[in-house]
């Protein structure tokens, strides 16, 4: 089957990993995860195969060539992700539908690709003040890394209107629950 594809956008630090493994870990069976191939480096407890495909800038660029992307970007200077087209008829072929846990432009690419399967969400952070408080509190990035996610991300808050729906991750629980209840009301619609 082709399924859908549920799409959660945000700036980084805004809590769109976190959102997204709750729902993996509630809808197992419904819902599938994709896991982009990236060039940065794992972070500590990331696994290869599971949070990211880690392979190098020489591999990633050979898979462009070899057209192998759905859509792909150059996040932050020298450092690319995407998601590939392989990863996506996976999931299908499972049965399931696919969720991402993708970057704004990249959100906004699948949804006007997959326009009449996708739902694209923004996660919205209470402030630009507190997005950052998360990024350092999770004390994955170095300063000069932190400053480049913190720029791209104030672009990347006006993007919000873009998006079919925005969700506010101010109380964490209080967003799980609304983001489970969009993604139910979304796979239960006729339209796939
Ligand atoms: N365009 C695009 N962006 C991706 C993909 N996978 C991850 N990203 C985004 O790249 C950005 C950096 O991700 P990461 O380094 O894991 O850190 P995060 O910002 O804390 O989630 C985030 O906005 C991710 O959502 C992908 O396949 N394509
Ligand atoms: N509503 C929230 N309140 C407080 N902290 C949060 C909330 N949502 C997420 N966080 C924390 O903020 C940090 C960034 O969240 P994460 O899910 O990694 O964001 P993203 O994937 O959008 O970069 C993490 O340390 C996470 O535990």
């Amino acid at each position: 089957m082709e399924g859908k594809l549920i799409i959660f956008s945000a700036p980084s630090g805004a809590g769109k990993t976190t959102i997204v493994r709750h729902l993996l870990s509630k809808h197992p069976d419904k819902i599938c995860f994709s896991i982009s191939a990236s060039t940065r480096t794992p972070r500590e407890g990331e696994v290869d195969g599971k949070d990211y495909y880690f392979i190098s800038k020489e591999e990633f660029l050979h898979r462009i060539a070899k057209k192998e992307f759905i859509e792909f970007e150059e996040v932050y200077s020298g450092t690319f992700y995407g998601t590939l087209r392989s990863e996506v008829e996976r999931i299908w072929a499972l049965g399931k539908h696919v969720i991402f846990d993708i970057d704004v432009e990249g959100g906004l690419h699948l949804k006007r690709k997959y326009a009449d399967r996708a739902m694209a969400i923004f996660v919205q952070p209470p402030s630009l003040d507190i997005l950052v408080q998360r990024l350092r509190g999770r004390g994955t990035d170095s300063e000069d890394k932190l400053a480049e996610r913190i720029v791209k991300a104030e672009k990347e808050l006006r993007y919000a209107d873009r998006f079919d729906v925005v969700l506010h991750n101010d109380d964490l629980d209080k967003a799980c629950t609304e983001a489970e209840q969009l993604v139910l009301n979304f796979l239960h619609q006729d339209k796939s």
